[in-house]
């Protein structure tokens, strides 16, 4: 079996110096590469190095000599270093490193910091250093492990242009247990935050997450050494029988350029020049989230920040940036509010038809609620109440199984109008009650003439009151229904008196959705009403949103725009992807927004998969949180969102393009709960522009597509192009 799988870099763990996922559990910030051990092996030895020479019978050790050059292995070979190497080098080109080469690597190697001694700082070159600039490395692949930025520490460089789609290293690997790795017996419950076991270790930042039994690997030779990029060049696979992870290059790699894989969505390195533009987005994306709460960890332990929120340890934010301090300000001015007036300024509806609303629902369908009255025939009769039981003994034994074809109507109502007749069989005209305190209502079919209304002869109560009863839809009544009647109880119970005359009336063909359309659709014969939103108890949905879920949205929109620029400018198609938690009127506010759980961008051109679509990365991430214990605590999620069955139930997705027929379909399987995207992708898209997969009722899921309407709006929807190459 040989996957490849991106996102299981492992190094998860709480504490300060590793690598940061958004999580409250396992949120860690590289404050500072990991330290090396106390050991001093090779420290002062740089270009020296023990190698197995197999084939010739000898076994060798690594880490060759000790500080004073003594030599521990058995068996040892001087080689230069590889930093010392022609541009193409051969055996015979090499040569020995000068003494001049040495001391100026020594002086060059700061990483990682020494402590101070006696008053000489960190990166002071008077320091034994743990491990050499350059490793030599027995290896056909044209790579070097080598240090360019002391801050992340060693790396894997090509020596010679590489092709795209070489194999570059298959490290075999250690397998640690879930037990071993943590140092906590299955089901111990550990609530110190303590570390303890291998991930106590400086190893926990080289682990790679093993299998989905809490098993993680080491991968031994250069496998360890790879740093991470958000646009990597280089792709790995977990080879489960063989016990090794292979190396092979995504695109080509020119000569000198540093090999990265990716370690995963939401990793995050502070203090690194080398990284500064991975994290930007980042950071900035939860900056805002941080600091003025509007959505992300903000609330998330680790990341929490007082009412100072001008910059964060690593000291990045920068407290003179103006939208920075215009989302203070807000904060500021809403953290001023009574909860009333919060409450009040949040819940003002923003009507779908104000200019501040730039969202347009993606269907074909017709809103329910905006759906206008449709009419279909039945038959009815008029009896007295007391015979109504029977009629409806009689529909029910000559309906079957389409009984419940008029169970949005009301069965019975009472005769106050001329109803529209039919040759077969004959109407009589009768007299007709008016509507309690008025006229009665005009016939919705104009069937009725007003001169045959009438005062009601009949009473109005009572087993006598005049009541019309439906029967059929005239499509599907028997066909000698007249007979039937006469012979049916109901016939039999009227005697001595005349069979009831069988009508046709036009009646609503659907229920009403809202209580304005029961009551006018009522008009024609009554009509149950069906709140598909809130339930039998609600009154209709006010149409709009919220202010406060309207700004959020809006906010969401703008990131994952931001985002999607940045990831083109770093080569990748300009697609990103956030995945938050939904809107829930009544739990989220303003000053207490959804968190988002992670952010993904497009990484088909680093990857060389073309499958590596956004929203696919974004749902790859959610299930790598899952499978960390990552998820926000169940506490900031909304009830709908805390115990997810599926991946992404209850969740949003924000998108800078409308997904795929693919990834639209993952969002369907994965139950997400609405979707909003900025920019169409016209021929290729899944909700809207080549299919309507949200809205498909063959298919068991649905969910609801809003599409951004606000044209070029303060940056969003700016600088794209609409048509996307979702496949090129
Ligand atoms: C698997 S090791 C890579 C080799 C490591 N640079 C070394 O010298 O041993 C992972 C560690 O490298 C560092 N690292 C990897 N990628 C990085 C990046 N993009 N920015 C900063 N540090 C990074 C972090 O300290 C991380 O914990």
């Amino acid at each position: 079996m040989n996957q490849t799988i991106e996102t299981l870099l492992g190094c998860r763990t709480d504490a300060p110096g590793s690598i940061q996922h958004s999580s409250t559990r396992s949120p860690v910030l590289l404050a500072e590469p990991p330290h090396p051990p106390e050991s001093t092996a090779n420290a002062k030895s740089p270009s020296r190095a023990s190698v197995a020479l197999s084939g010739a019978g000898a076994s060798a050790s690594a880490g060759g000599a000790d500080l004073a050059g003594e030599q521990v292995g058995t068996v040892e070979q001087e080689l230069p270093s590889t930093r010392d190497r022609p541009s193409s080098p051969t055996d015979r080109e090499w040569a020995p490193p000068t003494a001049e080469a040495l001391s100026q690597r020594e002086l060059a190697y700061s990483y990682p910091p020494p402590p101070a001694v006696n008053g000489t700082g960190a990166g002071e070159t008077d320091t034994a250093l743990p491990y050499p600039p350059a490793t030599p490395h027995l290896t056909r692949a044209p790579i070097e492990i080598a240090t360019r930025d002391p801050s992340v520490g060693r790396g894997v460089f090509a020596t010679s242009d590489i092709p795209a789609g070489q194999t570059v290293e298959i490290s075999p690997v250690l397998v640690l247990g879930e037990e071993e790795y943590t140092g906590r017996r299955k089901g111990e419950d550990c609530t110190d935050g303590r570390l303890r076991g291998v991930e106590a270790s400086q190893l926990r930042g080289y682990v790679f997450t093993w299998g989905r039994d809490g098993s993680m690997a080491v991968a031994l030779g250069i496998g360890s050494l790879f740093n991470h990029s958000a646009s990597p060049n280089v792709t790995y696979s977990l080879d489960y029988a063989q016990y090794t992870i292979s190396y092979r290059t995504a695109k080509p790699v020119r000569k000198g350029e540093e090999l990265c894989i990716f370690y995963g969505h939401s990793v995050r390195f502070s203090g690194s020049a080398a990284t500064a533009a991975i994290e930007r987005d980042i950071l900035e994306d939860e900056s805002q989230s941080v600091n003025d709460e509007w959505g992300g960890l903000g609330r998330l332990g680790p990341f929490e920040t007082t009412s100072d929120t001008s910059s964060d340890a690593g000291g990045r934010r920068d407290s003179s940036d103006p939208s920075r301090t215009a989302r203070q300000a807000r904060v500021a001015a809403l953290k001023a509010m009574s909860p009333e007036e919060l409450a009040e300024r949040d819940n003002e509806i923003i009507a779908p038809t104000d200019a501040e609303f730039r969202w347009k629902k993606v269907t074909e369908l017709i809103d329910p609620e905006d759906a206008q009255l449709t009419l279909t025939t039945c038959y009815a009769i008029d009896v007295p109440a007391r015979i109504s039981a029977a009629v409806f003994q009689f529909v029910r034994k000559h309906t079957g199984r389409k009984f419940n074809e008029l169970a949005h109507l009301k069965r019975v109502r009472p005769v106050y109008e001329p109803l529209s007749t039919t040759s077969t069989p004959k109407v009589e005209t009768v007299d007709l009650p008016t509507q309690p305190g008025g006229d009665p209502p005009a016939s919705p079919t104009g069937s009725s003439s007003s001169s045959s209304l009438k005062q009601i002869r009949q009473p109005r109560t009572g087993p006598d009151a005049l009541q019309s009863v439906l029967l059929f839809p005239v499509s599907s009544a028997p066909e000698d229904l007249a007979e039937l009647l006469a012979a049916s109880p109901v016939g039999q119970a009227l005697l001595p008196e005349s069979v009831p005359l069988l009508y046709t009336v036009e009646v609503p063909a659907e229920a009403a959705v809202t209580d304005l359309q029961a009551s006018e659709w009522g008009k024609v014969w009554p009509v149950q009403i069906m709140h598909i939103r809130e339930g039998a108890k609600a009154t209709k949905r006010k149409k709009g949103w919220e202010k406060a879920k309207l700004e959020w949205i809006e906010s969401q929109a703008r990131k994952v725009w931001e985002r999607a620029l940045d990831a083109g400018r770093r080569g990748e198609h300009p697609v990103a992807c956030r995945v938050t938690d939904s809107w829930c009127t009544g739990f989220h506010t303003s000053l207490h927004p959804p968190v988002t759980l992670v952010t993904a961008h497009d990484t088909r051109v680093s990857t060389g998969n073309v499958l590596t679509h956004a929203a696919s990365n974004a749902i790859d991430a959610v299930a790598y949180l899952d499978c960390q214990g990552g998820r926000p605590d169940p506490a900031l999620l909304s009830p709908e969102t805390a115990v997810p069955p599926y991946l992404l139930t209850g969740l949003s997705v924000f998108l800078s393009h409308e997904p795929c027929l693919l990834c639209a379909m993952s969002l369907l399987h994965s139950r997400v709960k609405n979707l909003f995207y900025i920019k169409r992708a016209p021929g290729a898209g899944g909700c809207g522009s080549l299919y309507s997969v949200h809205e498909d009722r063959g298919l068991n899921h649905r969910f609801e597509v809003y599409e951004w309407d606000g044209g070029d709006f303060e940056g969003i929807g700016t600088g794209l192009q609409c048509e996307l190459p979702l496949d090129p």
